[in-house]
Parts: C-alpha cells; structure tokens; sequence
C-alpha cells in the first residue's frame, strides 16, 4: 500500500489543512491573499465536500494547463506568469485538502453500502438479465479507477478483473494510467499482467475524474481500442448532474458522442438519485478512426447549471 503523505480521519473532524503549514509554504502575495479571502477553505467536515473540492481544482487546473499549451512559449508573457502562479495556488490547495489518497478516501466511504454500495451491482444484474453471466468461459474485466479489489469478488468463478488506478490504494490494484494500459501482450510478455482485449471495460466515476474535455472523449475511445469487438461491453457511470444539469451535456449528447466512437448499441441505463449508469456494447471497433467533431456547445443555459463536457 503506498504510504500516505498526510494521513486522513473522517471523524466529527476531517483533518483540516494547517495554515501555519500552508503559510510556510506560501510564496507568493497572491497565495497569501487568497488564502485571507477564504480561497482555500479549511472546514472539511464531510467526504462529500473534499470530492467536490477535488473535481473543482481538478477541473480548473485542465483548463489552465490546456490554456499553457496554446500559448507561445514565452517565459516573460504575464499571461503565462498568471496561470503558473494560479497552477500552483491550485497544487497548494490540492495538497491541503490530502491530495488523490484523502480523496480515493472520501470515495471509498461514499462506496460503503450504508450510502447505496459500489456501481458494480447494477453491471452484474444486467449481465445476468442478458445471459451473459453465468459464463463457460472466464469473462475478462478492466476495472478503471478501483478503489477496492473486490468488486467482483462475488463472481470470481466467471469474472477476471484487472483492477487499475492512478493511485492504487491496494496491492490487488496495479498503480497505472487506463491510458497506457496496452491493447494486448506485447510479445507475449508474462511481467505484463494487465492488457487488453478485455470483454468489459468498467469507467465508473471516472470519466468526470479527467479534468480535461478532450482526454474524456479519448478515455471512450481507449475503451473500444481495448474491447473485443461484439459484445464487447462497455460500463460507464456519470454523477446524475453530468447529465441532467449541464450547460454543455445531456443525455442525448452522450449517445451521440458513444455511437461515433463505436458504442453503437445501449444495452441499459438507469438514473439513481445521485449516478446515470450506463452500458453500451462496442459494434463497430473501427468506428472511431474517423469520429465527426463533438465541440464543446451551449445546449441549455440557465442558473444553476454546471459546466460538465465531453468533447471529441
Ligand atoms: C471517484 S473514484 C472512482 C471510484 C470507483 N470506480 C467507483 O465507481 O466508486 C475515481 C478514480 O479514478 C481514478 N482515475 C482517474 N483517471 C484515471 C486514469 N486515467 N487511469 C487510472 N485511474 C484513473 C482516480 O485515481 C480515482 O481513484
């Protein structure tokens, strides 16, 4: 298990960020003032609040970053100077509030089944609905952004999951990109356990986890380079608001995004209160070599809404 830097308690008290700890490593003015401001707030009481923290900074430090690459590089431009100085405010406020481990933490209570249990109940239920389960041969799944090894410890018998994450918080669970996960052994390589092609590709809440738009349209595109093709299966889960409260989402927008890519047929979805849980099957492996445009475009304004996008 990979030591934590700072480690979290989800008591009465979360361990709130220390700000003579965060002063020491203030350097700037603009830090200072912010911190003053109440820009990095230091009343974590409840997991809810740090994954929502979490996704905000995740979020805005994609876009900063993305804003980096497009301009010409030139080390004195104030532009630049502005969002470098905001890319490590962003960084200062990530490590305050525990940084991945607090917030694969805060998850993993969110996953108890006291709050409605993990997603992959409602995957397995509809592969015994389709037969798809129980199976002669050994199913082989890649379990994306795992947080707990045993997901699928009920249906080991037919089930053989590769569980992967950023940030493993388990030696069942390999520390690893989903994007550097190879579409199959190369040569043959027994070291290599984790590879495609894979029968089912499980994106449970993590998609909305990639801050950056366009790396979440290539996250549904490597899940159909590493599924097999027919019936190669697809499970994507989304918080609710993703798709029912987004300036630049909805519902009808995801299945155009999917069909282009080559999930061409949803075989289930359904809205909990809090989670939009989706299963596609891949028809068309190829499909996405030459996707049309999916660009980030106003479909609903209105007050209250959030900015949520997949872009292609
Ligand atoms: C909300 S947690 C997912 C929880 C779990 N899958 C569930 O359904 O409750 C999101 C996880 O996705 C992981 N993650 C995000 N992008 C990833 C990537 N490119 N490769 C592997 N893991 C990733 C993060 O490290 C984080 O632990």
């Amino acid at each position: 298990m990979p030591k934590s830097k700072k480690p979290v308690t989800f008591t009465n008290s979360f361990k709130k960020p220390n700000p003579s700890q965060i002063n020491n490593k203030i350097k700037t003015p603009a830090l200072k003032q912010l911190i003053q401001n109440g820009g990095i707030k230091q009343n974590y009481k409840n997991p809810n609040s740090i994954i929502r923290e979490y996704h905000n900074l995740n979020k805005r430090k994609a876009i900063i970053k993305s804003k980096l690459d497009s301009l010409p590089n030139k080390q004195n431009d104030t532009q630049i100077k502005v969002l470098i100085l905001e890319q490590t405010e962003i960084d200062l406020k990530l490590d305050a509030l525990g940084g991945l481990d607090a917030y694969q933490k805060s998850s993993l209570l969110g996953q108890s089944t006291k709050k409605g249990g993990d997603t992959s109940r409602y995957l397995i239920k509809h592969l015994f609905n389709i037969n798809f389960l129980p199976s002669l041969n050994p199913i082989k799944l890649l379990d994306v952004g795992s947080l707990s090894p045993n997901n699928y410890e009920k249906e080991k018998k037919w089930i053989k999951t590769d569980c992967i994450d950023l940030n493993s918080q388990h030696p069942k669970i390999s520390k690893l990109d989903f994007f550097d996960v190879p579409l199959s052994n190369p040569d043959n390589n027994s070291e290599i356990s984790v590879h495609g092609p894979y029968d089912i590709v499980s994106l449970s809440l993590v998609v909305n986890f990639e801050g950056d738009i366009h790396k979440r349209g290539q996250m549904l595109i490597h899940a159909a380079k590493l599924l097999i093709e027919k019936p190669g299966i697809l499970f994507l889960v989304l918080p609710l608001p993703c798709i029912t409260n987004s300036r630049y989402f909805n519902e009808q927008r995801l299945l155009d995004i999917a069909c282009a890519v080559g999930f061409e047929e949803l075989l289930s979805s359904h809205h909990s209160t809090k989670l939009a849980y989706y299963i596609f099957r891949l028809s068309n492996k190829q499909k996405h070599v030459s996707h049309p445009q999916f660009k980030k475009t106003l479909l609903k304004d209105g007050p209250g809404k959030n900015n949520f996008c997949i872009a292609l």
